[in-house]
């Protein structure tokens, strides 16, 4: 037996094509543009592709994106003048700060910058709590698309054990969270791995739902996996100029009962997240 794909680059197309039929509607009865800025600073080459990429998801939406480009030698004190723009700019509904940043740049002081209203990422203190108290405004966009495939590929997650591997505020900390929600594809009991977590093999067997985002290539093996559990894999990893996730999936994927590919799973329903919370934004704004 070999597990169900799921095929996040297809789901998010379809998302995606959704979403511009609504920001077609919203654009006929507001005469609002939907708008992103998206800001990137460096050279570094995967985070110029990723923020293309949201660009022209967001064009082919309907969505007006712009780029602001900064020298990787840009002080803290320019980037936070940019935001500050962006947050008083009344055209601009949504601002997207392309992490990671350089390390002149402290990282939270920049995102805590971003006025929560306009924040598409859901990474500022005030969102992050209105998430975890189940009164959304914005969900954070790998979770929410980690969410939608476990919700595609039929997989019960109440009363479910959902092991999240991983911790970071962006990725397994909030995903956590949303799946120990009362509500839709939700109501699991969630327990949270990491690095200093003991016997993990033990515990990520135990999981009929497994999320990976460690950030370690292949990290999750076939032994690690119960058979027939959902895998999620958040893993980008570039190996020798490949793409891998942080699930193996070669030893996985025959144990698993359903699986993301890496490409093609978790990250195209990244985008088509953002895509969703800058239409939310511009319609917040409209009001
Ligand atoms: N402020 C901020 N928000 C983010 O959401 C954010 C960020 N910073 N920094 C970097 C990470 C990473 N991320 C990805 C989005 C899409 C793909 C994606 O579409 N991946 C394709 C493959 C793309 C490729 O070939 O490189 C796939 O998995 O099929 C990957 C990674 C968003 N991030
Ligand atoms: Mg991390």
């Amino acid at each position: 037996m070999s597990a169900q794909i799921i095929d996040g680059k297809g789901v998010a197309a379809r998302l995606r094509k959704d979403l511009g039929e609504e920001v077609s509607q919203f654009r006929e009865a507001t005469g609002v543009v939907p708008h992103l800025a998206a800001i990137l600073v460096g050279e570094d080459p995967a985070s110029a592709v990723y923020v293309r990429n949201k660009q022209r998801a967001c064009e082919k939406a309907g969505i007006k994106s712009t780029l602001h480009r900064l020298d990787a030698a840009t002080t803290q004190v320019d980037l936070l003048e940019l935001i500050s723009g962006l947050n008083g700019d009344d055209s601009v509904h949504g601002i997207l700060c392309q992490l990671p940043l350089p390390s002149q740049i402290d990282e939270t002081t920049v995102l805590d910058s971003v006025t929560p209203i306009k924040d598409v990422d859901c990474f500022h203190p005030e969102n992050v709590g209105l998430m975890v108290q189940g009164r959304p405004r914005y969900l954070p966009c790998t979770p929410a698309g980690c969410q939608r495939l476990i919700a595609e590929a039929g997989v019960e997650t109440s009363g479910a054990h959902a092991v999240i591997v991983g911790r970071s505020e962006i990725v397994g900390k909030p995903m956590g969270m949303m799946l120990v929600q009362k509500g839709d594809v939700a109501n699991a009991t969630v327990t949270y791995a990491h690095s200093r977590t003991k016997n993990l093999a033990e515990i990520t067997r135990q999981a009929d739902i497994l999320v990976a985002a460690i950030g370690k290539p292949n990290f999750i093996r076939g032994e690690m996996v119960k058979p027939g559990a959902c895998v999620i894999d958040v893993g980008i990893n570039r190996v020798d100029e490949k793409l891998v996730g942080d699930v193996d999936f070669d030893s996985v994927v025959g144990i698993a009962g359903s699986i993301t590919p890496v490409p093609g799973g978790v990250g195209p329903m990244t985008i088509a997240m953002l895509l969703q919370n800058t239409l939310t934004a511009a319609k917040l704004q409209a009001e």
